[in-house]
């Protein structure tokens, strides 16, 4: 490894698209920003920079696993000099009464010694906002966006102050807005007056990105934060204002085209990635996997890369899992939940394979969950971050891979505007 100097920040993200979009805002915000997948080995080269992401796949696995490595991720990113870290959560606060955010949290906590912990999904930019502990995605609680029919972790309540304290040892408090327009130090003494009443960590608000900036300025007074993207543009905008990272100079790898055949592929069932899809229809060919015939066996793999292999020489192609919450509803109540969708992203790592093997080095994914199948199965050890496409999902380019120049593009469920697909291939030369 051969990261120079000191990190400014470190990152542990909990799944690979929540990971691209933190590398993005960072990068964006000016810091030097580097997304590795997993923990990284010793010998990979990795330019100069103030941040490094850790992905991990570990929204969604059992809590005592996420925790180990979400911790393994932590002593790296210390042992490299790192004095603050961010665990990196979905905006919609994705997750169980059983985890993983509250115990990794804790986990984290106690290895940081601080005595609280800030936590905040708020990202304004994607309408993610924190209202009296409440998340609000776009203009309606949390509880009754889509994500309450999120196959993995439906959310079913929206006041996080109740959420995180289910799943955490500790006692859960609120720092509110009217606190957070008073400015730093009415935070700062919040937070003290919470410590005092036993409460190791705060919900706080956050509706623009100047009450993030204020939350960035607090939070560097600590070890360890909680929260999405938002967060991050905090934390990376009081790094830059108190010179402790040098503005990011753009990387002329990043612009070196790629080129032959594009594909993507969509296993996230959100209400954006279907409209997304629905609009590729009408620019690309579409294959729309049958969920059980994927669940029943190799076939259903081998004639989507078939149907790829005749069409990848004319143009991208798009290749879906993708249904509607009926559909998933029902695939799920037939096979169990976990089994579906292991069985699914499987599938889609066996095609990304594939896909890449006949030729394919321009690849998108939708899904954090799908990413990460694709990305471990490519064996991907980290990426550069190029152009933004869309909010939250910047173009990948990987570093260290052994099959030669790759650009991908990774994209949380329900981030992207209506046409996604295209608007990502463009700027994947
Ligand atoms: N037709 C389907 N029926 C049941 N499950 C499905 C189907 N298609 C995909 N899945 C599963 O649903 C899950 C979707 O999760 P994924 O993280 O990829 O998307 P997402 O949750 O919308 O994205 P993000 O985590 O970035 O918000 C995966 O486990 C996937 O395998
Ligand atoms: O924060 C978000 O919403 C995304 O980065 C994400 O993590 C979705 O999987």
């Amino acid at each position: 490894m051969t990261l120079a100097g000191h990190l400014s920040l470190g990152c542990i993200a909990d799944d690979y698209t929540g990971a691209s979009d933190l590398a993005n805002t960072l990068t964006r915000a000016g810091l030097r920003t580097v997304q590795t997948i997993g923990v990284p080995a010793d010998d990979l080269a990795l330019p100069e920079v103030d941040a490094v992401v850790v992905s991990l796949k570990s929204r969604s696995i059992e809590a005592g696993l996420a925790v180990t490595r979400s911790r393994a991720a932590e002593a790296w990113l210390r042992g490299r000099g790192a004095k603050h870290i961010l665990f990196k959560i979905c905006s919609t606060f994705d997750s169980t009464d059983a985890g993983n955010i509250g115990p990794v949290m804790d986990a984290l906590r106690a290895d940081s010694r601080d005595a609280i912990v800030l936590v905040t999904p708020a990202f304004p930019e994607t309408g993610r906002t924190v209202y009296q502990g409440n998340l609000f995605v776009g203009s309606v609680p949390l509880n009754e966006s889509p994500l309450k029919d999120h196959p993995l972790n439906p959310m079913h309540d929206s006041n996080l102050v109740r959420v995180l304290a289910r799943q955490s040892t500790t006692k859960v408090g609120l720092v509110d807005l009217a606190t957070l327009s008073r400015g730093a130090d009415a935070v700062r003494a919040k937070l003290a007056e919470l410590t005092q009443g036993g409460i190791g960590a705060a919900i706080v608000d956050a509706v623009f990105d100047r009450d993030l900036e204020t939350i960035g300025q607090v939070a560097l007074d600590h070890r360890l934060s909680v929260g999405a993207s938002g967060i991050g543009l905090g934390l990376a905008r009081a790094l830059v204002a108190a010179s402790k990272a040098k503005p990011d100079t753009a990387d002329a790898m990043l612009a070196t085209p790629v080129g032959g055949p594009a594909a993507c592929l969509a296993g996230s069932c959100s209400q954006a990635t279907l409209r997304q899809i629905a609009n590729a229809e009408k620019v690309m060919p579409v294959l729309h996997l049958d969920p059980e015939r994927v669940v029943a066996g190799k076939d259903e793999t081998q004639r989507a890369l078939a149907w790829a292999r005749d069409r990848l020489g004319a143009g991208p192609i798009l290749i879906a899992s993708s249904s509607t919450p009926d559909q998933v509803a029902a695939v799920q109540s037939r096979h169990g939940r976990d089994a579906a969708g292991h069985a699914i992203e499987q599938a889609m790592a066996d095609i990304a394979d594939g896909l890449v093997q006949s030729g394919v080095h321009r690849l998108v994914v939708a899904g954090g969950e799908t990413s990460g199948a694709v990305v471990d199965r490519l064996r991907i050890p980290g990426f550069l971050v190029g152009a933004e496409i869309a909010a939250g999902v910047p173009v990948l380019r990987a570093v260290g891979a052994g099959r030669g120049e790759m650009v991908l593009a990774l994209k949380s469920g329900n981030f992207g505007g209506p046409e996604f697909f295209s608007d990502a291939l463009a700027l994947m030369p």
